[in-house]
């Protein structure tokens, strides 16, 4: 698939990686729809992807509501005229242990309310967005890619039960949706990003960068424009399908 004048809509596309990815393809003549919760900051990444070259719009929707992600698809095809890939990237993170011991007694440290959040955003949201997608490129006769953003905790990060098997569903949808839709012209991969740096990663104390560094073999976290790169193959090589490719300096956690 040629990124030149193709539409490409990026879940939580206001700031880290999903802003990264939004300038990169941009930069390759793809047109930018930019999904997020955060006004100020779709603003500020819409005029990233125009000054990087592209055309570009929001459309603030929280993905783990159902009513808004089917609006906020139809505005997409409407405004643009065409849908030829999602990117499926927002995500939360509500870090913590199932269960701890504390003065001889077990307590629950991961509320019910932690872990649904985590599934809601980053599982259904990925589901509800993928599905709006695939509906709309299909109704609309346009052939294209969708993409899952997971994380290398998919293969089970202590502390991160929610997140964990968040993302390792979302990896597993990456075979099925590409089994499902490669009869309408639609492929599925997906990414597992290790530690890429990010305003989080910033603004963390230098020792504590530097222990975290020193775990990943290559001995340096990714950069954004990484991410977006893998991004970008997907997108352009179209007998990719179906698989997940890792870009995390070869870290296992
Ligand atoms: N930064 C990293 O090192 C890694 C990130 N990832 C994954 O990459 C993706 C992006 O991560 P970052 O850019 O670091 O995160 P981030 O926190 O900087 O950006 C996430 C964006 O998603 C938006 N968002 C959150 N909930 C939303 C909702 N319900 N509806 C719509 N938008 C929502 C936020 O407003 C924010 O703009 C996530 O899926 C994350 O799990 C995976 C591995 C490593
Ligand atoms: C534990 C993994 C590498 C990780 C680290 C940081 C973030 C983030 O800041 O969003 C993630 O999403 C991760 O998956």
């Amino acid at each position: 698939m040629k990124l030149q004048d193709s539409v490409i809509a990026i879940t939580g596309g206001g700031q880290g990686l999903g802003r990264a990815m939004g300038e990169y393809l941009a930069a390759k003549g793809a047109k930018i729809a930019l999904i997020d919760l955060m006004p100020e900051k779709l603003d500020e990444a819409v005029t990233a992807c125009v000054a990087a070259g592209a055309e570009a719009r929001s459309y603030v929707c929280n993905v783990a509501k159902e009513e808004e992600v089917e609006k906020t698809f139809e505005a997409i095809v409407k405004d643009f005229g065409h849908l030829n890939g999602l990117v499926n990237n927002a995500g939360i993170l509500r870090d913590g242990l199932m269960v701890k011991v504390k003065d001889g007694e077990v307590e629950r440290r991961m509320e019910l309310s932690q872990w649904q959040a985590v599934i809601d955003v980053n599982l259904t949201g990925v589901f509800l967005c993928g599905r709006e997608a695939a509906t709309q490129m299909i109704k609309n006769g346009d052939q294209g890619a969708i993409i899952n953003i997971a994380s290398i905790s998919r293969a089970g990060n202590m502390g991160q039960s929610n997140y964990s098997a968040a993302k390792a569903g979302v990896s597993a949808l990456v075979p099925v949706w590409a089994k499902e839709l490669a009869r309408y012209g639609i492929r599925c991969a997906g990414i597992a990003p290790g530690f890429i740096e990010t305003e989080m990663t910033a603004s963390m104390k230098p020792e504590a960068l530097e222990k975290m560094t020193a775990g990943i073999p290559l001995k340096r976290m990714g950069k954004p424009e990484e991410i977006a790169s893998a991004a970008a193959f997907i997108f352009e090589n179209d007998y990719v399908s179906g698989r997940m490719i890792e870009v995390d300096g070869a870290l296992r956690l």
